[in-house]
């Protein structure tokens, strides 16, 4: 069962995601990232902090996240494992669609062209939604771009993420990241347990 963790920056996936690991110990699920995949994760992150060409960046997630199938999904699955990844192809869809605006004629049409095939759909999807502001204020320093720039980003990001969950509403969970980090871990782990009972 693939199950994906997603949201804005600042969100909170990275924290649930060290929850998950004490909490869902039991169930042996196996826990990873994008992107982070082997041979291309670190080169992807190096990418992102260079802050480059829009085309180039989307280019290396997709292939990151050929490489995340291949060597790690992919044999999970096929082991039976429970696998949990922070961030997958809901990211891509959600970020490159603003970040190739102006840059690609279609960006919507690349992405799903682009995955058509051969990626492989989430199970379940758990998406963080909160106010962009409280998300920037957790985020405080941590990015170089101008707050009003990366607000009006990340509003336009989570706006792709509620209408990937609208059209897809049996695949996703919505959380009120707004929320104590606690009450968001317990929440997750129920929902969690009761798609994998
Ligand atoms: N529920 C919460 N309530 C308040 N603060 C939180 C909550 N969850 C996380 N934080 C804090 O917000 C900051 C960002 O959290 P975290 O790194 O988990 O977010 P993220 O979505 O993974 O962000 P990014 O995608 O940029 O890595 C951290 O300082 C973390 O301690
Ligand atoms: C997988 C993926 C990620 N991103 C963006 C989202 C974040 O701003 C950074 C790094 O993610 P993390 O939360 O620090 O792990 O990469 C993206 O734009 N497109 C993607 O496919």
């Amino acid at each position: 069962m693939l199950i994906t963790l997603e949201g804005i920056d600042g969100s909170g996936k990275s924290t649930l995601y060290e929850g998950l690991k004490t909490r869902l110990a039991d169930l042996h699920p196996l826990f990873t990232r994008e992107p982070g995949s082997p041979y291309l994760g670190d080169a992807v992150r190096r990418a992102i902090a260079a802050d480059g060409d829009p085309m180039v960046e989307a280019a290396l997630f997709v292939a990151d996240h050929a490489v995340h199938l291949a060597e790690v999904v992919r044999p999970a699955l096929a082991d039976g494992r429970i696998v949990i990844s922070d961030r997958y192809s809901d990211s891509r869809f959600a970020y490159q669609e603003v970040s190739l605006a102006g840059v690609h004629p279609d960006p919507h049409g690349w992405l799903e062209a682009v995955h058509a095939g051969w990626s492989v759909r989430p199970d379940m999807t758990i998406l963080l939604v909160l106010p962009v502001a409280v998300a920037m204020s957790r985020l405080a320093g941590r990015c170089e771009q101008e707050h009003f720039e990366r607000q009006e980003f990340l509003e336009a990001v989570q706006k792709n993420y509620l209408a990937r969950a609208a059209e897809d509403p049996a695949r996703f969970v919505l959380v009120d990241a707004d929320r104590d980090a606690e009450t968001i871990l317990d929440f997750v782990e129920k929902s969690i347990r009761a798609a994998v009972r």
